[in-house]
């Protein structure tokens, strides 16, 4: 597998870049001639009516879906080449609807860390656990409870948590507030803008009138079309 080398990647390649990409369900819908570059740190807010294709967007950079055509490449590299595990430990998705496996709490956020792919991987412990609990309002949330009696927006936010300890150089997040109270959403909205803070790009579905208080690029998807706004 062709893993990029640190010497192979300079300061100013994107860490993430979509060049003319070209993707259609079987119903025509899809996406028409995608590119942008989003730099280290960046967090990218996407919007756009339902059905336009945001989460689209997001299953191609994780490589759920394969482009038809065009090229998406991660610090330069055509994510087509890496092993998919390695990919997913290097971009996250925090899906719309939580994947929530039969299991504790616990057992839920540690699941990366039983992947081959992090096996040199030191396992967070229970102390790290909750201090990201908290963060998230999770607090009252026991580490063994069972995860399948979570409500959505916990489940959200469990996920959240699950990928964010994987430490990933990208993080995607499909509606990640959308079953949240104020409170929630805007804790999650605070985390999602402290990792972006820490170098890790950051792509959010958000379709509320959500404003980060961080640098961000917006980008709009409406029929098929994407449009970086500046
Ligand atoms: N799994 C699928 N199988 C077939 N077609 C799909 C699938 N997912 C999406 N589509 C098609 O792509 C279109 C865009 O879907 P997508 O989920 O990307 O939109 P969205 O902008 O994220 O919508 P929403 O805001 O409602 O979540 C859909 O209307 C549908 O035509």
């Amino acid at each position: 597998m062709n893993i990029p080398q640190p010497q192979e990647v300079n300061q100013s390649t994107p860490v993430l870049e979509f060049k003319n990409v070209n993707f259609s369900w079987p119903d025509g819908n899809g996406l028409k001639d995608v590119s942008f570059a989003v730099p280290a740190g960046q967090f990218v807010l996407i919007s756009g009516p339902s059905g336009a294709g945001k989460s689209t967007l997001l299953r191609l950079a994780v490589r759920l879906e394969e482009a038809a055509q065009g090229t998406i490449l991660l610090r330069g590299t055509s994510i087509d080449t890496f092993y998919p595990p390695e990919l997913r430990s290097k971009i996250g998705f925090v899906q719309q609807t939580p994947i929530i496996l039969p299991g504790s709490v616990r057992e839920n956020l540690l699941m990366p860390f039983t992947l081959q792919v992090r096996k040199n991987f030191t396992l967070p412990d229970d102390k790290v656990l909750m201090e990201w609990m908290e963060k998230l309002a999770l607090d009252r949330v026991s580490l063994d409870a069972d995860a399948g009696s979570l409500s959505v927006g916990q489940r959200q936010r469990i996920c959240l948590i699950r990928t964010v300890l994987t430490k990933p150089d990208v993080i995607c997040f499909d509606e990640p507030t959308s079953s949240l109270d104020h409170e929630s959403r805007v804790r999650v909205e605070n985390v999602a803008e402290d990792l972006a803070g820490q170098g890790i790009v950051i792509l959010m579905v958000n379709h509320t009138s959500y404003h980060p208080k961080c640098p961000h690029m917006h980008i709009t998807v409406a029929d098929g079309k994407v449009e970086v706004m500046l």
